[in-house]
């Protein structure tokens, strides 16, 4: 156990080294979903660009304003239109987004006014700036409102959107590609003879780097041998910014992607002390960075959800941020510890407690699906019910 790395450390040491692999690229706003931004955006006009009213209704000046004053109309101001000065002592119909004419600095809602004739009559005391939505309320000239490396969402394509911007400087895609590796795997479709398993992890790394706003640029399967394991890597070398594989990392004489790594490049952690996912090797081939998952599919889960996802996100130019745990009280005991850092599968229940799904093997995979995230429990920690751990869901990675 010794010889393994602490979880906290392995990800210090994964990430530090990580830089941005990918260059940038001017592309329309609307097409820049999921993208990540490569400039900080600063707002070139204020929003809204000028006092505008927030409702149907009248703008006066509340020096005008006496109790019982019937206020004839001198003017009507639908949104879009240009304003004239508010003549001294009149007030002004307007409408909702309407620019507020210069001299007036109240709106009374339609609601709370009387119209007799053709005046109106304001029963209640206007407040100064009452129903005024101010120039720069939302975004003030000057003011940075996006700093690079977020990624794209559509609120920031409405927010960018109201600031009259049509194009936007992101980082091109990272090209990642996947190496599975395994005897026993063949392709979903194929019929299953004794003594296979279909191959899982290709496709969920797959739609793990994809949903990151990745691309795969190749994925390849290896047969368990040293000459397959290295021909699949050195093509991947060719067209890949960064290659994650799956399997073959442990220490059976069917395990070659370590050995192989070494022939390659340079390995730079192996094995850490997390359950599952505990033989993680991290590498460089050539200047592209390696991160070998283990393969029991929920140990590829975990250290990709882990370290793949930072890794990738920091070479992409996205900020990287590790998720925030919520604190979630166990609804369990379990006097049992063991010498690694545990993610173990739980349900947050009615009672708002967590509970561990009854399989944790790292085998399973149906496990995650039924569950909502990871109770982070520390190496050498019992579970007590009613304690505190960390907690994060599945929907934060
Ligand atoms: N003597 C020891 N044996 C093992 C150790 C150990 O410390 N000493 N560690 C165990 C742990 S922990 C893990 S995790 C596994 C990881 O092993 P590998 O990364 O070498 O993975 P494989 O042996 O290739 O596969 C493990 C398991 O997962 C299945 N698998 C692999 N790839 C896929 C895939 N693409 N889709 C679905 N399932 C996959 C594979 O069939 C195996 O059942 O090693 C332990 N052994
Ligand atoms: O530590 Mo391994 O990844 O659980 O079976």
């Amino acid at each position: 156990m010794s010889t393994l790395l602490a979880f906290e450390d392995a990800l210090e040491e994964i990430t530090r080294s990580a830089k941005v692999l990918v260059g940038q690229q001017t592309i329309p706003l609307v097409s820049a979903l999921g993208c990540t931004l490569a400039e900080d955006v600063i707002a070139e006009i204020s929003v809204p660009p000028h006092d505008n009213s927030a409702m149907d209704g009248y703008a006066l000046s509340t020096k005008d304003w006496q109790a019982g004053k019937q206020f004839s109309i001198s003017q009507r101001i639908a949104a879009g239109q240009h304003p004239q000065t508010l003549l001294p002592g009149t007030c002004a119909r307007i409408f909702t987004g309407a620019n507020i004419p210069p001299g007036a600095d109240t709106v009374v809602m339609q609601e709370n006014a009387l119209l007799v004739g053709d005046k109106v009559i304001f029963s209640e005391q206007p407040a100064l700036a009452d129903n005024i939505r101010p120039l720069g309320q939302d975004m003030q000239a000057g003011q940075t409102v996006m700093k690079a490396g977020c990624k794209i969402t559509p609120v920031h394509i409405g927010l960018l959107s109201s600031l009259g911007i049509t194009e936007i400087s992101v980082y091109k895609p990272l090209q990642v590609g996947i190496l599975t590796t395994g005897d026993e795997l063949i392709a979903a479709g194929e019929p299953l003879n004794s003594g296979q398993i279909y191959n899982s992890n290709g496709p969920m790394l797959s739609a793990l780097v994809t949903q990151a706003g990745h691309q795969v640029k190749h994925c390849i399967h290896a047969a368990d041998t040293a000459n397959d394991t290295r021909n699949a890597l050195e093509t991947l070398m060719k067209s890949c910014d960064v290659i994650l594989s799956s399997g073959g990392v442990s220490v059976g004489e069917e395990d070659h992607v370590k050995g192989v790594l070494e022939q390659l490049g340079k390995v730079h952690l192996w094995k850490i002390a997390i359950k599952p996912g505990k033989p993680l090797v991290h590498a460089t081939l050539d200047g592209i960075p390696f991160l070998g998952l283990p393969g029991n599919p929920s140990s590829t889960l975990v250290t990709y959800h882990w370290f793949a996802r930072l890794l990738l996100s920091i070479c992409a130019g996205q900020t990287a941020e590790r998720p925030q745990p919520y604190l979630v009280d166990a609804g369990f005991n379990r006097s049992k510890t063991i010498q690694r850092d545990e993610f173990l599968r739980v349900s947050i229940g009615k009672d708002g407690l967590a509970y561990a799904h009854p399989q944790q093997s790292s085998g399973a995979l149906l496990a995650a699906c039924e569950s909502h995230g990871y109770l982070h429990v520390k190496a050498n920690t019992q579970i007590e019910y009613g304690h505190s751990y960390s907690f994060y869901p599945f929907s934060s990675f």
